[in-house]
């Protein structure tokens, strides 16, 4: 259990607009700390609506999910938003950087709204941040001046300010370049090997998920690969 990042049992969801719609079915599964794993499956097979409920934003479903020990179903909603500030990063296809706002602000921003550290401290990680991703020239550039690859590199030093244990991606190559692809995919790689962190990343980038420790996919709701 010790080494668990997260858990997954009886897994069941379903939509009911505009009829009911069986969306995920009995899906049972863990993920190892550090462990790097990618979820995979058709249009339509359901990641998103599976990543939305590991995140915790999604708490109408059927089943438990655990993450670092902590049983999140049941909890209240002001709970999950803290869980979620302290131990999960997000990575999303497209970034939500604010266009106006250098690289180094869009970093701090998740970490100046937990204010746990000072704004010294906070700017020092944040420079961490965008070093460890290759972008510390770019720091007081507006995001909106900076080219794709580099806004989703931003993104990620922005997912991994708060030192969360577990970071998790909805397309976050999608709609890279091979060569920007590549420069994030190893990225992730050092996190989970060099910092333990944990890595789930939905994609349709057969590729990027063959060279995951793990694959898991989806077929209509149902896990059908692990
Ligand atoms: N709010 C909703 N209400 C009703 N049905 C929904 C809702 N959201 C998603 N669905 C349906 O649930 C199924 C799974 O959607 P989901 O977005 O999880 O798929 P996906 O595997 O992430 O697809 P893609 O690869 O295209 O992003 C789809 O059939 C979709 O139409």
């Amino acid at each position: 259990m010790e080494n668990l990042a997260l858990s997954v049992k009886e897994l069941n969801k379903y939509f009911y607009d505009p009829q009911t719609f069986h969306v995920l079915k009995d899906i049972s599964f863990d993920i190892k700390k550090g462990e790097f794993l990618a979820l995979t499956g058709k249009s339509g097979s359901g990641k998103s609506t599976l990543l939305y409920i590991l995140s915790t934003m999604d708490t109408a479903y059927e089943g438990s999910l655990t993450i670092n020990g902590t049983t999140l179903t049941g909890k209240a909603q002001n709970e999950l938003a803290a869980f979620r500030n302290e131990h999960i990063g997000f990575v999303f296809q497209f970034h939500y950087l604010l266009p106006e706002f250098s690289a180094l602000d869009n970093v701090m921003l998740p970490a100046l709204k937990l204010e746990k550290k000072t704004m010294e401290e906070i700017e020092e990680k944040a420079m961490a941040n965008l070093k460890l991703l290759g972008l510390e020239d770019q720091a007081l550039k507006p995001a909106n001046k900076l080219s794709g690859g580099q806004q989703q590199r931003v993104a990620i030093a922005r997912a991994l300010i708060n030192e969360p244990t577990i970071i998790m991606g909805d397309e976050p190559t999608g709609n890279l370049d091979s060569k920007n692809t590549q420069i994030v995919f190893d990225i992730f790689r050092e996190l989970a090997v060099e910092r333990g962190q944990t890595i789930i990343a939905v994609t349709h980038d057969d590729d990027f998920a063959a060279n995951c420790d793990r694959v898991l996919e989806l077929m209509d709701g149902k896990l059908i690969h692990q």
